[in-house]
C-alpha cells in the first residue's frame, strides 16, 4: 500500500491558512486591492460616531456653522463608505473566486492524475463531498461572509481606536467589564466548534457516500431484495449526521451569551459616563461618540462571533479539501517511492522467489514466441512486457498478488485464467500500470513502468475492462474518450478496421445512437466492442482485454473474437479469459491460483 495516502474523515486543522498560502499566492495582488478598499469604507463608517459626538457639543454650544458642516461630514463620511464597500465586495468577490476556480481545477486535475488505487481506497461519497461541497461552501463563505469578516474585524480595531481616544477612563472601564467575559464565551465557543464542527462534515460525508452507493447499487439492492436494510443502513447514518449536527448547533448557542455581557457593559459605561459629564470631566459629545462607538464595536463583536461560527466550518472543509490536495499531489514522489520499494521487493524476490533471469529461461519461454512468432530473432526481456517478483495487496499484510514474475514477448497472444478472486483482473491493472506494485517490478520495453510519463503510458498500454464504464450521451460521445482528438472519420476507420461496420450502422443512429445516461443501451459485451474501437484508434503496444463474464450472445462474442484478431497484429495481447471458447484458442496460457502463477501451458507450435 505504498503510493496511497488514506484520508482522515476529520482533518488536522492545524495551520490551515499556512497549508492554503501556496494556493493563494498567485492572487495576493488582487486580494490585497480588495482588502485595503474594505478597511477604507470601515473606517469611514467608524468616523461616523466622532464627528456626531462633535456635533451635539456643537449643538450644545449654539455653534450653527459647525452643526450643519459636521452633518455635511457625516453625509459624506456614508456615501464614501457606501460606494467603497461595494467596491471592495466586487474586488474581493472576485479574487475570492478565483481562488475557489483554482482550487476545483486543481482537485478535477489531481483527481484525474491519482493512482487507481487511490481512489479504491475511499468512498466515492467523500471524495465527491470534498470535491463538490466542500468548494461549493468556501465559494459560498467567499462570497458571502468574507467581505463581512474583514469589516467587522476593521470595525474592531478602528472602533478600539476611536474609544480609547475619546476617552482613556470610560476604555478601561469597557476593558475591565467586557473584555474578559468576551474572551472566555470566544473560548467556549470555539472549542466546542472545534470538537463538533470536523464531526458534523465527517457525518455528512458518510451521509453522502451511504446515498450515492445506494443510487449506484440500486438495480443489485432490488434484486437481492435488500432495499430495507440498505434504508437502514442509511438511516442509520442520517441519525448520527442529525446527532452531529445537533452538536453542532449547540457550540453556536453559546453565542447568544454575548448579549447579556454586552448589555451589563453599556449600562456601566452610561452610568460611569453620565457622572464624569456632570462632573465637567469630559464632554456630553465624547460621552454620545463613546456610547455609538462602544455600540458599533459590540454589534462587531457580535457578527464577527457569528461569521467566525461560519468560518470554523468552512476551515474544516478547507482543511478537508487541502488534504485532498496534499494526497494526491506529487506523482513524482510518489513514484520515487514506488521506485526503490519496487527496487527492494525486485531482489528479495530475486533472492528467494524466481528471479527475473530465470522467469525468461524457464518459466515464460518468450524467447519461444520472438524465436517463432515475432521477428525471427532472439528478444530479450529488455523487450516486450515483464512483470517481476510483483506483490500486492489491497489491504496492508493481505496480499493478493505474491511474487509474480511472468513475461510477454512483442506480439504475443497470451491468456490469463484462473478462478475468481485468483488475481487476474488485479494483475492485469498492475501490467498496465493502473496500480504500482508494492514490490516488484512491472516493465515495458525495459523501462519500469513507475517512470515513464503517465499519458505516454495510457497510449502504449490500453486494457478493456469487464465492464467498460460508458457516460452519458451518444456512441460518439463515448468513442471520443481517447487519447488525441479524434475525429469520426477516425471513428469510422477504426471501425472499419474491426470489421465493425456492419454493426455501427445497426445502431438506430449510428455514431450517434444516444446509449443513455450510464451506457444501459449496450450489453457488456457491445461495451466492450466500444473499448476495441478505442483501442485500434490509440493503437497501443500492448492490449489487455478483461473478458466480460455476462452472458455474451454468440453474435457479440463473434464480433469481439474478430475485432481482437483484428487488432491482434503488431502487438502483444493478452486476455483476461473466462470463456471455454476463448481459453481453448489461446496459444499460451497463464494460470493463477489465490495470486500464484501455477501453471503455465506452453505457447502452441
Ligand atoms: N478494489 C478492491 N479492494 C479490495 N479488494 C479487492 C479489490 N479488487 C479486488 N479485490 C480482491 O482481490 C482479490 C483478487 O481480485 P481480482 O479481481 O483481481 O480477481 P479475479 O481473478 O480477476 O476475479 P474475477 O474472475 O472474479 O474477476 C479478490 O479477493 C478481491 O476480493
Amino acid at each position: 500500500m505504498a503510493d496511497v495516502r488514506l484520508l482522515a474523515e476529520e482533518p488536522d486543522q492545524r495551520h490551515v491558512l499556512r497549508r492554503a498560502w501556496p494556493h493563494l499566492r498567485r492572487h495576493r495582488a488582487a486580494m490585497g486591492a480588495a482588502v485595503t478598499v474594505n478597511l477604507l469604507a470601515t473606517l469611514a463608517l467608524t468616523l461616523v460616531p466622532v464627528v456626531i459626538g462633535r456635533a451635539v457639543d456643537e449643538l450644545l454650544d449654539n455653534d450653527r456653522t459647525g452643526l450643519l458642516t459636521s452633518a455635511a461630514v457625516v453625509f459624506g463620511l456614508v456615501i464614501a463608505r457606501t460606494l467603497l464597500l461595494r467596491w471592495s465586495e466586487l474586488l474581493l468577490v472576485r479574487a475570492g473566486e478565483k481562488v475557489v476556480h483554482d482550487l476545483r481545477d486543481l482537485v478535477v486535475e489531481r483527481l484525474g492524475g491519482t493512482p487507481l488505487r487511490f481512489l479504491e481506497a475511499h468512498r466515492g461519497g467523500d471524495l465527491l463531498q470534498r470535491a463538490t461541497v466542500e468548494i461549493a461552501e468556501l465559494a459560498a463563505f467567499v462570497r458571502g461572509q468574507l467581505p463581512d469578516l474583514i469589516s467587522l474585524a476593521g470595525y474592531v480595531v478602528f472602533s478600539t481606536i476611536v474609544l480609547l481616544t475619546s476617552s482613556w477612563q470610560l476604555f478601561t472601564l469597557l476593558l475591565v467589564v467586557f473584555a474578559p467575559p468576551m474572551w472566555l464565551l470566544t473560548r467556549i465557543v470555539r472549542r466546542a466548534a472545534e470538537r463538533s464542527y470536523p464531526a458534523e462534515a465527517a457525518a455528512r460525508a458518510t451521509l453522502t457516500s451511504t446515498f450515492s452507493e445506494s443510487l449506484q447499487a440500486r438495480e443489485q439492492l432490488q434484486i437481492d431484495g435488500a432495499t430495507g436494510t440498505w434504508l437502514s443502513r442509511l438511516g442509520g447514518d442520517a441519525g448520527h449526521y442529525y446527532r452531529k449536527a445537533r452538536s453542532a448547533q449547540g457550540a453556536a448557542t453559546w453565542i447568544d451569551g454575548t448579549w447579556i455581557v454586552q448589555g451589563i457593559a453599556s449600562a456601566a459605561l452610561l452610568i460611569a459616563g453620565g457622572i464624569m459629564a456632570a462632573n465637567g470631566m469630559i464632554s456630553v459629545g465624547v460621552v454620545v461618540t463613546f456610547m455609538l462607538a462602544s455600540r458599533d464595536l459590540f454589534s462587531s463583536v457580535d457578527d464577527l462571533t457569528l461569521v467566525v461560527g461560519d468560518l470554523l466550518e468552512t476551515r474544516v472543509g478547507l482543511a478537508r479539501l487541502l488534504d485532498l490536495l496534499d494526497a494526491t499531489a506529487a506523482p513524482a514522489a510518489v513514484s520515487a517511492a514506488n521506485v526503490s520499494g519496487t527496487n527492494v521487493g525486485a531482489a528479495n524476490v530475486s533472492g528467494t522467489n524466481v528471479s527475473a533471469a530465470n522467469v525468461s529461461r524457464t518459466n515464460v519461454g518468450p524467447t519461444n514466441v520472438s524465436g517463432t512468432n515475432v521477428s525471427g530473432t532472439n528478444v530479450s526481456e529488455a523487450n516486450g512486457l515483464a512483470a517481476e517478483g510483483v506483490t500486492y495487496s489491497y489491504r496492508a499484510g493481505e496480499h493478493v498478488l505474491h511474487g509474480i514474475s511472468v513475461h510477454f514477448g512483442p506480439g504475443e497472444h497470451a491468456g490469463i485464467v484462473g478462478e475468481t478472486g485468483s488475481g487476474k483482473t488485479t494483475l492485469a491493472k498492475l501490467l498496465c500500470g493502473l496500480y504500482l506494485p508494492d514490490s516488484g517490478t512491472v516493465r515495458l520495453g525495459g523501462a519500469d513502468l513507475s517512470a515513464l510519463d503517465a499519458a505516454d503510458l495510457r497510449k502504449r498500454l490500453v486494457l478493456i475492462p469487464q465492464q467498460v464504464h460508458m457516460i452519458a450521451g451518444s456512441l460518439a460521445d463515448n468513442l471520443a474518450l481517447t487519447p488525441g482528438r479524434k475525429t469520426r472519420a477516425d471513428f469510422a476507420n477504426a471501425a472499419d478496421a474491426l470489421g465493425l461496420t456492419a454493426w455501427i450502422d445497426s445502431l438506430p443512429d449510428g455514431f450517434d445512437t444516444d446509449l443513455g445516461r450510464r451506457g444501459e443501451r449496450f450489453s457488456a459485451g457491445e461495451r466492450q466492442l466500444v473499448g476495441l474501437v478505442r483501442a485500434a484508434m490509440t493503437d497501443p503496444e500492448v492490449l489487455i482485454l478483461d473478458e466480460a463474464t455476462a452472458d455474451l450472445d454468440p453474435g457479440t462474442a463473434h464480433r469481439i473474437e474478430e475485432a481482437l484478431a483484428r487488432l491482434r497484429a503488431g502487438r502483444t495481447v493478452l486476455v483476461i479469459a473466462h470463456r471455454p471458447a476463448t481459453i481453448d484458442r489461446l496459444p499460451r496460457v497463464i494460470r493463477l491460483h489465490a495470486g500464484r502463477i501455477t501453471t503455465e501451458e506452453p505457447p502452441c507450435p
